[in-house]
C-alpha cells in the first residue's frame, strides 16, 4: 500500500487542485462546445479521483428530526474510545456513571488511525457550528456533531461490508460491558389514577458473588458456566429452532446452600440486569403481564422462593371464599348501616388483600407469547422445597436446567479452604471430610467457620473451630433424633391407650345392649 500523507497535507494540495480545476471548469462552461463537456467532465472527476483516491463516510450524531441520537454514532463512539484514543493528542473528558469516573473521549477536530486485516484507515472528529445566536432544545440546531471516515478506495467493499460492520459490532459488545447493571424490583400497585409511574424500581447491582468464589462441585460448577455461555451466544440457533431466546432455571435446595449467590454470580458472569420479581407484590395476571414487558433484554427474571410467594392452588380457592364473604358483606351493608364500622371493614379487606395472580398467569409469564417480547433473558426460580411445587411450572421446556445446591461436600469444603484460608491440603482436610459426611452443613455455616475470626487465627485454627463445629452439629442432630423418636414413641402410646380406652367403651356399650335386649 502506498504511505499516505496526513490528513493536513492532503487538504492543502485537494483545496489547491480544486482551486484549478474551479477555474478550468469556469472556462470550459463558457468556451467549450456542449458536445465535448461531457467527456471533460468525466475525466476532471478522474482526475480528482487520482489526485485524492479516497472515500470518506460521515456519521452524524443525530438522525431523523435531531431527537433521536444515531445508534450508529454512539457504538462508533465507544469503539473509538476504547480502541484509538490513545494515539489522539486532544482529549474530551465525560463525567459518567453518577459522576463517579471520567471517559475521555477524542475532542473536535482530532484523528486518529485504525487498521483492520492490514488496511490503515482514518477516523476524524468534528462539529459544524450552528449560525443560530439563540439557545435552541433541538440538540441538532446547537451544532452537528459527526465522525468522519476516510479510506482508500480500493478497500471499498471491505470497509462497507465488514469493517463497519465490526466496528458497530464491537462498539455495541463495550456498551454492554461498560454499562453499571441494575437490580430492578417491582413497585408494590397501589391502584387508583394518577400519573403513570414505573413498575419497577432499581439500584445499581454490585454483588461481588462470582463462580470462582462460590463453593460448588467443580464438575457441576463447570456444566453451568457452559450452559449459560452457550445460551448468551446462541441467538442464530434460537431463531434457527423457532423459540424465544430465553431459558429457564430452577434452584433448589435448603436455605443457605447459595441459591441467591448464584443467582449474582449468573448476573455477573453474563452481565446481564437483575430483576427481582416479589410476587406477592404483583396484583394480578394482567400486571404482572405489564411488569414482564418492562423488562428489558439481557437480563435475569428471579422468583425467589417461589414456594412461599403464592400458594398457587390455594390462592384460587381463597379468592372465591374473599368473594363469597364479599357479596356478603354488601347485603349486610344495608342493613347496619354503621359507616364507620364498615369503613373499618374494608380498610380490614384491603389489608387482608393478597395477590390474585393465579398459576395459568405465571405459566403464561414464563412462556406463554408476551414472553418472547424481549430476547436473552433468563428466567430463575428459586425454592426450598422442590417437592412442593406443581409439576407444571418445573416441566422441562419451562425450567430448562434444575440445579440442586445442597449441603457442603468435601469438594466445596476444599474450595472454600482454598478461598478463605488459601490451602489446598492440611492434615486435618481427612476428618473434615469423614465429619461432612456424617453432619450436614451448608456452605454459607462453613465457610462462616472457617473464615479468620482475628489476626493470629491461622489455619490450623480455623479448621479446628470448623471441626468443633460440625461436632456440635452431629451432637445436636443425635439429640434432635432422640427427641423426635421420644415425641414419636410418647404419641404412639397414646393412640394405643386412645383405641383401648375406646375398645373398653366398645365392650362395655356392647354389655349395656345384651342386658337391654336380655335383661335376665
Ligand atoms: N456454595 C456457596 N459457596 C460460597 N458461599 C456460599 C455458598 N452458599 C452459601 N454461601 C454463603 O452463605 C451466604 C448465604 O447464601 P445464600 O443467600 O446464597 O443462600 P440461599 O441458598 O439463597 O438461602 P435461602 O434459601 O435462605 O435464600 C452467602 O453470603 C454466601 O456467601
Ligand atoms: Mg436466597
Amino acid at each position: 500500500m502506498l504511505p499516505i500523507p496526513p490528513m493536513a497535507d492532503i487538504m492543502t494540495k485537494l483545496s489547491s487542485a480544486v482551486g484549478g480545476l474551479i477555474i478550468a471548469y469556469a472556462m470550459f462552461q463558457n468556451y467549450f462546445p456542449y458536445e465535448l463537456r461531457g467527456p471533460i467532465k468525466r475525466y476532471t472527476q478522474k482526475f480528482i479521483s487520482f489526485l485524492y483516491p479516497y472515500i470518506q463516510i460521515t456519521f452524524n450524531e443525530y438522525q431523523g428530526d435531531g431527537f433521536e441520537r444515531s445508534k450508529a454514532y454512539a457504538a462508533i463512539q465507544r469503539y473509538l474510545n476504547a480502541n484509538s484514543t490513545k494515539q489522539a493528542k486532544r482529549l474530551q473528558a465525560n463525567v459518567v456513571r453518577d459522576s463517579e469516573s471520567i471517559v475521555l473521549s477524542m475532542a473536535d477536530h482530532e484523528e486518529v488511525t485504525d487498521e483492520y486485516k492490514g488496511i490503515k484507515l482514518w477516523w476524524g472528529s468534528s462539529q459544524t457550528i450552528s449560525n443560530q445566536q439563540s439557545i435552541s432544545i433541538y440538540p441538532r440546531e446547537d451544532g452537528k456533531r459527526y465522525f468522519k471516515l476516510t479510506f482508500h478506495k480500493k478497500h471499498r467493499d471491505m470497509i462497507t461490508n465488514n469493517y463497519l460492520k465490526h466496528v458497530l459490532e464491537e462498539g455495541k459488545a463495550i456498551t454492554v460491558r461498560e454499562r453499571r447493571r441494575k437490580l430492578y424490583t417491582n413497585n408494590k400497585s397501589e391502584g387508583g389514577y394518577g400519573y403513570r409511574r414505573s413498575m419497577w424500581s432499581h439500584v445499581i447491582f454490585e454483588h461481588p458473588a462470582s463462580f470462582d468464589t462460590l463453593a460448588v462441585d467443580p464438575r457441576k460448577k463447570q456444566e453451568i458456566i457452559d450452559d449459560l455461555i452457550n445460551f448468551s451466544k446462541s441467538k442464530d440457533y434460537y431463531a434457527k429452532i423457532g423459540k424465544a431466546w430465553k431459558r429457564g432455571y430452577l434452584l433448589y435446595g435448603p436455605p443457605g446452600t447459595g441459591k441467591s449467590t448464584m443467582i449474582a454470580a449468573m448476573a455477573n458472569l453474563l452481565k446481564y440486569d437483575v430483576y427481582d420479581l416479589e410476587l406477592t407484590g404483583v396484583k394480578d395476571n394482567t400486571e404482572l403481564r405489564k411488569l414482564l414487558i418492562d423488562t428489558a433484554s439481557k437480563s435475569i427474571i428471579v422468583i425467589e422462593d417461589i414456594d412461599c410467594s403464592l400458594d398457587l392452588t390455594g390462592q384460587r380457592e381463597k379468592r372465591k371464599a374473599d368473594k363469597k364473604k364479599g357479596d356478603e358483606n354488601g347485603k349486610k351493608k344495608d342493613e347496619e348501616k354503621d359507616e364507620v364500622k364498615e369503613k373499618l371493614k374494608k380498610l380490614e379487606e384491603e389489608k387482608n388483600k393478597t395477590s390474585q395472580v393465579t398459576l395459568s398467569g405465571l405459566l403464561n409469564f414464563i412462556d406463554g407469547l408476551w414472553s418472547a417480547c424481549g430476547e436473552e433473558r433468563l428466567i430463575v426460580f428459586t425454592t426450598n422445597y422442590v417437592e412442593k411445587l406443581d409439576p407444571a411450572l418445573i416441566r422441562r421446556g419451562r425450567m430448562d436446567m434444575r440445579i440442586e445446591l445442597s449441603y457442603c461436600g468435601f469438594e466445596a469444603f476444599k474450595f472454600l479452604a482454598k478461598n478463605y484460608l488459601d490451602i489446598d491440603s492440611h492434615e486435618l482436610f481427612a476428618t473434615v471430610g469423614q465429619q461432612l459426611e456424617e453432619t450436614k452443613m451448608t456452605p454459607a455455616d462453613v465457610a462462616e467457620n472457617l473464615m479468620p475470626k482475628s489476626g493470629s487465627d491461622d489455619a490450623e485454627t480455623c479448621l479446628r473451630r470448623l471441626m468443633k463445629a460440625l461436632e456440635e452439629a452431629k451432637e445436636e442432630e443425635i439429640r434432635r433424633k432422640a427427641e423426635e423418636e421420644e415425641k414419636r414413641k410418647a404419641e404412639e402410646e397414646e393412640k394405643q391407650k386412645a383405641e383401648q380406652l375406646a375398645k373398653e367403651e366398645e365392650e362395655k356399650d356392647r354389655k349395656m345392649v345384651q342386658i337391654i335386649i336380655n335383661p335376665e
